[in-house]
């Protein structure tokens, strides 16, 4: 069978663009104990002389999508994140003048922004403020949350937070783990630990004549001593480090008998750069989004009663 003429198509082949769409890659550059982060979602979409691939399956001009994503995270290691705009510019020149089939590259990138969670201070609620080190929390994500139940003679008030991702980029290892005939998991002893706290605290104010706490000053150091407790955690393992931001709530703030939390675990594996010749130093993650671990526990104080749902999402 001989392949039809280009003019004898009675369906031609318009605009057309190929190539590895959010390459979620974070970069961390060390400059001694200060830790600094670059965390973006990088498309790639490629275009010029594709048509023999689509009209005839010729993949003779395809650049595979799976090596744009080998290039994003190669750079990333390489010449580093600057900017998203440079680091954009340096991809897009790479593919259009390295391969001739290419003509066009269009990189789009999604930067999402942290601060730093600050070293120990008097006042914990001023969490950020204090430059350095290796932790951090996502810039504009979290969404403060109450609820209030009253019967005519009691209240209840559950106050927290959700969508806080905070992220440490040193100080976590987790192994001695159990290990079956399934498990391929290798030892860490230097890892990401990065989770989006959905946290909720009770208040052991339940009747009108107890004084009430001031409810906006309570929130600000409950956060404070939260983000201290994830960025002073020596943490090796998740449950440990939520047990700690727990316990550091329920040690500093008398207004408070019960916090839960649900913590899913947001995994960052190290890209095996080897095959382009690279290595790797802790330097170049692939953020994963699903599948998650999710740790989720209550820290009680001693003697007082369990009360917020197991499921936050039903509060
Ligand atoms: O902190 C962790 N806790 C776990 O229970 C667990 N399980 C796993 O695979 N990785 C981790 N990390």
């Amino acid at each position: 069978m001989t392949t039809p003429s280009r003019s004898a198509r009675p369906a031609v082949l318009a605009q057309n663009q190929y190539g590895k769409a959010e390459n979620r890659v974070v970069r961390i550059t060390r400059d001694g104990a200060t830790h600094h982060i670059k965390d973006l979602n990088v498309s790639v979409a490629l275009s010029g002389d594709m048509e023999e691939v689509h009209y005839s399956g010729s993949n003779a001009n395809v650049l595979p999508t799976d090596t744009t994503k080998n290039t994003v995270y190669a750079f990333a290691k390489e010449y580093g994140i600057e900017s998203a705009e440079q680091f954009g510019i340096h991809l897009a020149r790479h593919f259009v003048t390295s391969q001739e089939p290419i003509r066009t590259a269009r990189i789009r990138i999604e930067e999402y922004s942290w601060e730093r969670i600050g070293a120990p201070e008097a006042d914990p609620s001023s969490a950020g403020a204090q430059e350095g080190g290796h932790s951090f929390a996502r810039k504009g994500q979290e969404t403060r949350v109450t609820q209030i139940t009253y019967d005519g003679s009691s209240w209840e008030v559950v106050s927290g937070l959700k969508d806080l991702v905070v992220l440490n980029s040193t100080n976590s290892e987790f192994w001695g783990y159990v290990k079956d005939k399934y498990t391929t998991l290798k030892e860490a002893y230097d890892r990401i630990l990065a989770t989006e706290v959905s946290g909720r605290w009770r208040f052991n104010w339940t009747d009108d004549e107890q004084p009430m706490p001031d409810w906006e000053e309570s929130y600000a150091q409950v956060r404070g001593h939260m983000l201290q407790a994830f960025a002073q955690t020596y943490s090796l393992s998740l449950q440990q480090t939520l047990y700690q931001m727990g316990a550091r709530i329920i040690e500093n703030r008398d207004e408070i008998d019960e916090v839960r939390f649900s913590l899913p675990n947001k995994h960052h594996f190290l890209v095996d750069l080897e095959p382009f010749g690279l290595k790797n130093d802790n330097e170049v993650y692939f953020a994963a989004d699903r599948p998650y671990g999710l740790i989720e526990a209550t820290i009680l104080r001693d003697g007082c009663e369990a009360l917020i749902p197991v499921d936050l999402s039903n509060l």
